[in-house]
């Protein structure tokens, strides 16, 4: 036995308490304590894993029934407003995440169809109760609305006004999910789409959905577009490019697009340019996936595209998030025998520390409007 094993067994779980226990206490929150937001530890092994595995620790304890909390969403936001994240130290697994995510491009042509099966396959059950009824796996607008219904149909109506959709145009939907967005401007704007997802169940219900229209639905990696289209939008799909392809995904899009064409990018995005991926939502929600940074945005884009409108509305996030989670819940009953149990502490885990993430301002969403330069400036709606 080596001479950090005989250090390590000697590391009693009061020892791990005492330190899992100033580190929740930084940010307000007390182990088994009475506040929504604090936690019930079900486990003594819990701190050890936590303080030991990081991010995975936390998720995958929780996901073993380890520990429990009335409010996730705002132990999250707590637990990130301190920091804490930052406190714990890298372990082997995340060392060789983040090396293995400099040296080799992960989100390449073959394994971008990985999150698709993962993921985006998971089944259109789910997601179509989830979702509204335009099935936006993406940030609503909430500036006006009060349900997540009217909020997605408002995010909808703000992307055709920005891309100024005309009847005629043709349209490039990249990452079109169930084909929500393709429908709503082929239907109301009377353009023609063309939208390509990496999922085959995506596929099936976004060509069902957009029938008796001029959309086209493709199961294609957005690398292998080769057309012309008079506008070009890509709602949360850049989390999936990677910074090994943000050059290539710009190139993408500057040889698709007319000469006077307008592209708007809508993503969620970080202040972070390296490792911006969380250990447990690759692991177990979107494999691959990593967040972009304003700077690792700009630097793609500057050579290609005038930067005409940047849009934060990262705290309509958590909204949506928490409408999510509320159907996600209602539906459950209907569902269940479909999945396991602890598929639904891994949703429940997943919506919750995503909507306190948004909460927290630790990430954004960002829709960012370009174009070669329009003559007089693009007036942008909000
Ligand atoms: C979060 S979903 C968003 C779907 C839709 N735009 C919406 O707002 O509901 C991400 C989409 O990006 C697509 N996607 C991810 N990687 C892709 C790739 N390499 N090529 C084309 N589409 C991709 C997925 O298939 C999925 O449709």
């Amino acid at each position: 036995m080596s001479s950090s094993c005989i250090e390590e067994t000697s590391v009693s779980n009061d020892d791990w308490y005492r330190i899992a226990n100033e580190l929740l206490s930084r940010a307000g929150i007390t182990i088994n304590g009475p506040a929504p937001f604090d936690i019930q530890v079900k486990n003594p092994r819990f701190f050890k894993r936590v303080l030991r595995e990081g991010s995975l620790g936390l998720g995958e304890s929780y996901m073993d029934g380890w520990w429990e909390c009335e409010r996730l969403d705002m132990f999250f936001t707590k637990v990130l407003r301190a920091g804490l994240e930052n406190q714990i130290p890298h372990n082997v697994k995340d060392t060789l995440r983040i090396l293995s995510a400099r040296l080799f491009n992960l989100q390449s042509k073959k394994r971008a169809w990985i999150v698709g099966k993962e993921h985006y396959d998971l089944g259109n059950d789910l997601f179509s109760r989830m979702l509204d009824t335009h099935m936006q796996y993406s940030c609503a607008y909430w500036k006006e609305a009060d349900s997540l219904e009217a909020a997605q149909q408002a995010k909808l109506k703000l992307i055709c006004e920005k891309l100024q959709l005309q009847p005629g145009m043709r349209v490039l939907d990249i990452g079109c999910g169930w084909g929500g967005l393709s429908h709503y401007m082929a239907a109301n704007y009377g353009v023609s789409v063309v939208g390509v997802t990496i999922s085959a169940e995506q596929q099936k219900m976004a060509q069902a959905r957009c029938a008796g229209f001029d959309v086209s639905i493709l199961l294609q990696d957005y690398r292998d577009l080769n057309d012309q289209f008079d506008r070009i939008v890509s709602v949360g799909m850049f989390e999936h490019v990677g910074p090994k392809n943000y050059d290539t995904y710009f190139n993408v899009v500057d040889r698709n697009l007319k000469p006077d064409g307008i592209f708007l990018l809508h993503s969620i995005g970080s202040k972070k340019t390296d490792n911006n991926v969380d250990p447990w939502i690759d692991k177990y929600i979107f494999p691959n996936g990593c967040l972009p940074s304003a700077r690792q945005i700009a630097n793609a884009s500057e050579s290609h595209f005038v930067l005409e409108d940047w849009h934060n509305f990262g705290a309509d996030y958590d909204t949506t998030l928490m409408a999510w989670y509320a159907r996600f819940l209602d539906c459950w009953p209907e569902i269940a025998d479909n999945y396991s149990e602890r598929f639904k502490r891994m949703f429940t885990y997943y919506l919750n520390a995503c909507a306190g993430a948004f909460r927290a301002r630790d990430i954004q969403l960002w829709q960012v409007v370009f174009s070669r330069g329009v003559e007089n400036g693009l007036r942008v709606p909000r």
